[in-house]
């Protein structure tokens, strides 16, 4: 029974974290969007919302709200009879044509007789805007002449309006409040509880089991215990053997952290309470606590179950740090969340999972023993994991027979479960779109590409920005071709996707668990060609912003060479704190504590290795300026180039040349 966390691998045995990092899994060198059109597509899109007209302003709505108490009664098509309206009354006032006048208390109509009424018509009835002095006073200034009653109980139709509207409305939503339960009842999920609107979920049933998820078995094998301590406690206390209360699931999002808790509680069939640290943490202070009051309520009244919460960290932050230092709300929060874990038994048949992709900016006591101190990580799938994970997603989708799905296991290094999702997901929307019959290749490539790189946008027309471009994207893929321990090129092109105008793919060989020096200098290369091509062809001063991305990338993989890999000349000292960067990308949380003088070495040895790289890739890209020329233009023809004719037509170019092109050092 192991306590420790499993996941003490070198972190180089999961390359797929490394690509994920660098771009997910194919390593991808875009040409980004000049910030100029990036801030007008944004511009563009928030923009769009408000022009679309308010239901407020829309002319139907205004009607009824504007003449609710309109003076006219004539015209309306419910009566026959002539009616009066206000001014009409006035009028007949002062033309002393009036014999009787009663106005309601609530001063919102005046009955009026008028003189020369035919005998046995209805008096008329003439609505008003509440008490309306000059009416009132018109009418005591004629009280000789005039039966005047000011003090007439209104007509109760109008209340009676107003009730049975009411009446209508109550209805209407004591229905859909019936039918919001129903459904909520039916399908056993979304059921919040009580008082403090506490915003967690019960599923009596998950429906999902350990057969759902794939791709993770180690953290699978390890919580199937956790079935066996909701199904069977008394196998454990009989013994004497204190059931843990809580598990802390470590990993990336969408690598199936939340399924993996469901899949325990479906096992175990168990109920599954689940609830989001960021729902615990509201703007009101004390709700956060008393939330979590009320889910371990709840909880005990339903164990055995499992209570899920997911970003932990949310709540679990270290307590008196971060951003602008201590944050009362979540303090409360956490010292609830804490004192419920101590307050039941480990035998009460509660276990309580959380999920987190930051275990280091956690606070210490919640990895304290009796709280979560089980801790399983839950890593990138592997490539035969993103196989099974595949065929599980694959199960409800018409694939051709030609989509063989250890091929796309193949191409989708450093993709989790949730992406492998997508990714069939997209790739039955293509081909749904393309009204075929069943999923082919391509649209699994289409979906692919997608998911790595967002939507596909409307190519650039031939133009100078277009051939920069083009030169970039072809010195990526020159330089990833010519520069031996570099990953093949997969393609080339300047479709634009999301937010990069022209991209440049490359396949890394995952079955190859380790990288050389070597290697990772010829990706830096590769990751600097594009800028180094702008300035070989354009010149210096004329550089673009399309770099931004690569050349954090290359810092990326220069500093881990320097800090952890030990690649440098600070030799094998690890300089960096293994409070794992990877999975979230922020760098914000520990800095390792050394001195300025280290620091400085750091940023020399970087320096002295990028500049090595930018040396290589200039060498490569001046040497080989003529077949650039011929390849962009290609591109720019083509729009797409594949990896492997790409290679070809560097090939022949060499042949013809009858000296092949040497490849720097
Ligand atoms: N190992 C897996 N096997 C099968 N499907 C998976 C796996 N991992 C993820 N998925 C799919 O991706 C979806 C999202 O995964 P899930 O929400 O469990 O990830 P997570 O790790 O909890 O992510 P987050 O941290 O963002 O909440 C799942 O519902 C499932 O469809
Ligand atoms: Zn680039």
């Amino acid at each position: 029974m192991s306590h420790r966390p499993r996941s003490d691998r070198h972190s180089f045995s999961s390359p797929s974290r490394f690509w994920h990092r660098l771009g997910m899994g194919l390593l991808v060198a875009g040409t980004l969007a000049l910030p100029v059109s990036t801030l007008a597509q944004e511009g563009g899109e928030g923009a769009q919302p408000k022009a679309s007209p308010s239901p407020i302003q829309s002319p139907n709505s205004s009607n009824g709200e504007a003449t609710p108490r309109s003076f006219f009664n004539s015209g309306s098509p419910r009566s026959a009879e002539p009616k009066m309206n206000y001014g009409q009354l006035i009028d007949a006032i002062k033309a002393n044509q009036v014999a009787k006048v009663e106005v309601d208390t609530n001063r919102r109509q005046a009955i009026v007789t008028l003189k020369d009424a035919p005998p046995g018509s209805k008096p008329q009835t003439v609505q008003l805007l509440d008490n309306n002095p000059e009416l009132l006073n018109l009418l005591r200034s004629r009280s000789e002449t005039i039966d005047l009653d000011i003090n007439r109980t209104p007509d109760n139709s109008a209340l009676y309006g107003l009730l049975t509207n009411l009446l209508v409305v109550a209805i209407l939503i004591g229905l859909v409040v019936m039918v919001v339960r129903r459904s909520a009842n039916a399908s056993g999920q979304a059921m919040s509880f009580g008082k403090s609107k506490a915003r967690f979920q019960m599923e009596a049933k998950t429906g999902v089991g350990f057969d759902d998820v794939a791709g993770i078995d180690e953290a699978k094998e390890e919580l199937q215990e956790v079935v066996t301590f909701l199904k069977q406690p008394e196998k454990f206390t009989a013994i004497g053997a204190k059931i843990p209360r809580g598990v802390l699931l470590i990993g990336p999002p969408g690598t199936g952290k939340t399924l993996l808790a469901k899949a325990i509680a479906g096992e175990a069939g168990v109920p599954f309470f689940s609830i989001s640290g960021s729902e615990f943490v509201e703007m009101f202070v004390g709700v956060g606590a008393s939330r979590v009051r009320d889910l371990f309520k709840k909880a005990k009244e339903n164990a055995p179950c499992l209570v899920f919460i997911d970003e932990i960290d949310a709540v679990g932050r270290q307590r008196g740090v971060g951003y602008g230092g201590g944050n009362d709300e979540r303090e409360q929060t956490l010292n609830q969340l804490l004192t419920e874990m101590d307050g039941f038994e480990g035998n009460s048949g509660i276990i309580v999972i959380a999920a987190t992709n930051r275990p280091d900016v956690l606070d210490l006591a919640l990895l304290r023993p009796g709280r979560f101190d089980r801790q399983v990580t839950v890593d990138y799938p592997d490539v035969q994991g993103r196989e099974l994970i595949l065929a599980i997603h694959a199960q409800n989708k018409k694939l051709h027979e030609e989509v063989q799905l250890a091929a796309i296991a193949r191409r989708t290094p450093g993709f989790t479960g949730a992406d492998l999702a997508n990714v069939l997901n997209e790739a039955a929307i293509f081909t749904a779109r393309r009204r075929k019959e069943a999923i082919t290749m391509a649209e699994v490539n289409d979906a692919i590409d997608r998911v790595v790189a967002g939507m596909e946008g409307t190519p650039l027309v031939d133009s100078k920005s277009k051939r920069l471009i083009a030169y970039h994207e072809v010195g990526h893929a020159l330089i990833g071709t010519l520069c031996p321990g570099h990953d093949p090129v997969e393609k080339v092109t300047l479709i634009p996707r999301g937010q990069a105008q022209g991209l440049t793919w490359f396949t890394p060989d995952e079955d190859q668990s380790l990288m050389t020096r070597n290697q990772m200098i010829a990706r830096i290369a590769g990751l600097l060609g594009g800028r180094v091509a702008e300035e070989v062809i354009f010149g210096d001063d004329e550089v673009t912003t399309g770099a931004g991305n690569d050349i954090e990338k290359i810092t990326y993989l220069a500093r881990q060479m320097v800090t952890k890999l030990g690649m440098s000349s600070l030799g094998l000292v690890a300089l960096e704190e293994e409070g794992d960067r990877n999975f979230s990308g922020g760098d914000w949380g520990k800095r390792s504590e050394y001195s300025e003088d280290i620091a400085a070495r750091i940023d020399r040895e970087i320096q002295a290795i990028v500049t090595a790289a930018h040396q290589r890739a200039t060498r490569i890209i001046e040497e080989n300026r003529n077949l650039m020329d011929l390849l962009v233009d290609a591109l720019i023809d083509q729009e797409t180039i594949e990896g492997e004719h790409f290679r070809q037509l560097v090939e022949s170019y060499q042949q013809s040349q009858k000296q092949p092109a040497l490849a720097g050092k």
